[in-house]
């Protein structure tokens, strides 16, 4: 039901903008991933990521970004570097207050990604 979505129990919209927040300063601050970021249109990136976070937990909203895969491809991303966005959430999200098992919710529907960011 609405009421007891992961979206909810992430806080909404103010609790999903309030993770992407954190996440967002915390990559700012990581050097194994912000080379990574030089140029990107970060209030593009915001939207696109609270879009897609909303989308998976059940906030009823529907992605319209490109696909992880089109998105992240060309990159050459590693598996360091997928770990290191996946530390930083953690950390926003502990910044958040958000429970450990919301937490791992969120994770667990954010893993299947892995394929379509890491190159292979
Ligand atoms: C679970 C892992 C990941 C998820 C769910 C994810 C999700 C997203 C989403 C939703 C966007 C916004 C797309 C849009 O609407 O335009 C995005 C963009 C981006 N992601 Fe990821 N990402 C992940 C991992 C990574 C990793 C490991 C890196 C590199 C360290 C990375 C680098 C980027 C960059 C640079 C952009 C901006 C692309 C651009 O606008 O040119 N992502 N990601």
């Amino acid at each position: 039901t609405p009421t007891s979505s992961l979206y909810q129990k992430l806080g909404g919209a103010q609790g999903v903008d309030a993770i992407v927040y954190e996440l967002i300063v915390n990559i700012a601050r990581d050097e194994r991933v912000i080379d990574r970021f030089k140029g990107v249109d970060i209030e593009r990136f915001r939207t696109g990521l609270v879009n897609y976070i909303c989308s998976v937990s059940g906030g009823g909203c529907e992605y319209t970004g490109e696909s992880m895969q089109v998105v992240h491809a060309g990159h050459q991303y590693t598996d360091t570097e997928f770990n290191a966005i996946v530390d930083n959430l953690i950390k926003a999200m502990d910044r958040r207050n958000v429970p450990t098992r919301t937490q791992n919710s969120l994770l667990a529907r954010l893993a299947p990604d892995y394929q379509n960011v890491v190159y292979q």
